[in-house]
């Protein structure tokens, strides 16, 4: 037992989660961002506890004025992590993103990767290598990886030192995806770079899914780590349907234990997401409200201003609703209608949401409207619609807008419209959760009609919270206030934070989030087989009835605000989607 005097050691504080073999503990240097979630400790970024009395005060646990949990001198060292005393030289880290030359992986991996690097946060040893069939030296690929780097977190004047120190641990591999000659190439250029420390190895596959098998089949027979860690990021969708997906786990664990497995789904990590759970159960005021009792209808809203624009190659084969509503929206939806976990612990969040999913019904047909964008021409600029993608099949029916009603047949939420939509080529980007309550029962104002200016129907005028999860993040929730003056008249206002007042730093991209929780092991924010399995089920007879039946899509202009039949599905619930109504633009 350390000596803390404290009577208990620090690395209890480090939750026993299952571990797959050889799982180790990663030394960290300083990261800023504060990990203070007691359930996280483990995954500490190294915070160097503030000096105590003078010294600094390592290997004891305590909070200091600011909340922040010490880190125990084990993890400080590398020896919590089993790696052995330092001399040893400690573990090491490899992140191979497969894919490397495409679209996610320059436009959103590389440069979490960097961010992580960049605000100390990747463990000392780590090394990052691109794989692809595409031909590419080391140097090319870090020319094509610099192009998407930013610094845009506290932007510091070694900028340019650190990301030429990031670039020179970039190193490449071509190879085919099936191949297991290539990746048992690309297994002893990572030996070298591991030298004999402890090697924990993490693939990123940044493929199309019909590519996943091979990739996880040739690597782990050929390049998985010896005595450390081997971990697969697998990117969505997973699968087309409850089937497919099905196949695909086991496809999978024929060669992956489920621990080894993360499925990301990227909207887990972002900031108003993680944000639900503090929100709900860290303040009084929020949980009592939290049901049918008092919420009339909850809208998860998901729109881009832009269109596929050369991704119709994948797009055309999955649509909006296998792309974002089975996974994003859905997700999103099983955090803010799960019921309260047992702990912050992984299992008991999934299990959780897994208990809500399947709580809820299945999707019918005739509570989804489908759309897809058409060209036009405005103000003299034209506009492609979906079918002018030359990578889209002539004739596609594939939706790039859907809006669904959807319910969880549970005490909590029956008979309380969960509406979702998403679409591509709208009128703005934006993606949030608008909480509609119920009216006031007995409104006292109701009867006050405020003479002259526009009266405020205090009745229709009822509360909504709104977490808008991007851009600008934001929590506002609409309330009736008296307008200052010696009369009485009411109008809508806002209780409103705004992430970039409150807080004056940038916020992590949600996969520097994610991209950390994997290399530490972390699974809250990650997809869970049985949760998989659960959202599939909602949303396969309806995907399967819009394509045997060629439900043809209702045509919306590119930048419009989407297919009217949207607003009649919402009406045939009594509902109007607040992002359009006309006092809310979403902007203050
Ligand atoms: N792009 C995005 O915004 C997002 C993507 N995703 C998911 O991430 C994964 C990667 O997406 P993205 O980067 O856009 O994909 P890309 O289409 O850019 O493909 C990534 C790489 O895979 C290889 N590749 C592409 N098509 C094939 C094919 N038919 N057979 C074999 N190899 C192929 C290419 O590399 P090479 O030819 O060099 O081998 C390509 O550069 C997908 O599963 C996607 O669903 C998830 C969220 C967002
Ligand atoms: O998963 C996906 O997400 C992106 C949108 O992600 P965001 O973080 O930029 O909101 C979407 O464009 C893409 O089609 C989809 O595959």
């Amino acid at each position: 037992m350390a000596a803390t005097g404290l009577g208990f050691h620090p690395a209890a504080f480090f939750s026993a989660h299952p571990r797959e073999a050889g799982a180790k503990q990663l030394p960290f240097r300083h990261c800023s961002h504060h990990r203070i979630n007691v359930a996280r400790t483990r995954r500490a970024c190294l915070l160097r506890a503030k000096s105590f009395n003078g010294h600094p005060q390592i290997g004891a646990s305590f909070s200091n004025s600011n909340g922040i949990e010490a880190v125990p001198a084990e993890v400080l060292d590398g020896r919590a992590a089993g790696d052995g005393p330092p001399e040893q030289g400690g573990s090491t880290v490899s992140i191979t993103v497969v894919g490397a030359s495409g679209d996610l992986a320059k436009k959103k991996i590389f440069p979490a990767l960097f961010a992580l690097f960049y605000e100390d946060c990747l463990p000392e040893h780590f090394t990052v290598f691109g794989y692809a069939r595409s031909k590419m030296s080391d140097e090319e690929l870090r020319n094509m990886i610099s192009m998407t780097l930013t610094c845009r977190i506290d932007k510091r004047e070694n900028c340019g030192d650190k990301m030429e120190q990031f670039l020179q641990r970039c190193f490449y591999q071509s190879g085919q995806y099936n191949s297991e000659d290539g990746f048992a190439e690309l297994d002893r250029k990572l030996k070298e770079k591991e030298a004999g420390k402890l090697p924990n190895r993490l693939f990123y596959l940044s493929i199309p899914p019909n590519i996943f098998v091979d990739v996880v089949r040739s690597a782990s027979r050929t390049a998985s780590s010896s005595s450390g860690w081997t971990r697969f990021i697998v990117e969505k969708p997973f699968g087309r349907d409850s089937e497919s997906s099905g196949v695909l786990t086991r496809s999978l664990k024929m060669y992956l234990a489920e621990e080894q497995i993360f499925r990301i789904d990227h909207y887990l990590g972002k900031e108003l997401v993680e944000n639900l759970s503090v929100l709900r159960f860290s303040n009084l005021v929020f949980e009592p409200l939290w049901s049918r009792n008092y919420i009339r209808n909850v809208q998860l809203i998901f729109s881009e201003d832009f269109g596929t624009e050369g991704r119709g190659g994948y797009f055309d084969n999955y649509g909006i609703i296998r792309d974002i509503m089975q996974n994003h929206l859905l997700q999103i939806l099983a955090l803010f209608a799960m019921e309260t976990p047992v702990s912050l612990d992984a299992e008991d969040i999934r299990n959780e949401k897994v208990k809500v999913l399947r709580s809820m019904r299945q999707l019918k047909l005739e509570d989804v409207v489908v759309g897809q964008y058409k060209g036009h021409i405005r103000a003299g600029k034209s506009f492609p619609g979906y079918a002018d993608d030359p990578t889209v099949p002539k004739g596609s029916v594939t939706p790039t807008f859907a809006a669904a009603a959807l319910f969880i047949d549970n005490a909590r939420w029956d008979g309380v419209p969960f509406l979702m939509k998403a679409g591509k080529a709208l009128h703005t980007r934006r993606a949030e959760i608008r909480v509609q309550f119920r009216r006031v029962p007995g409104n006292l104002y109701r009867r006050r009609r405020a003479a002259g200016a526009a009266d405020l129907d205090v009745d229709a005028a009822t509360n909504e919270l709104v977490l808008r999860v991007q851009p600008d993040e934001a929590i506002y929730l609409k309330i009736n206030n008296k307008v200052p003056g010696l009369g009485m008249r009411l109008d809508r206002s806002d209780l409103n934070l705004l992430y970039s007042e409150r807080y004056r730093r940038e916020i992590p991209d949600a996969y520097e989030r994610l991209l950390l929780d994997a290399i530490e092991g972390e699974r809250r924010l990650f997809i869970r087989s049985d949760e998989l399995d659960a959202a599939w089920a909602i949303f396969t007879p309806v995907l399967r009835e819009l394509e045997e039946k060629r439900v043809a899509p209702e045509l919306y202009p590119y930048g419009s605000r989407g297919p009217v039949g949207a607003h009649y599905l919402a009406a045939n619930y009594n509902v109007r989607w607040g992002d359009i109504t006309s006092d809310d633009d979403g902007s203050f």
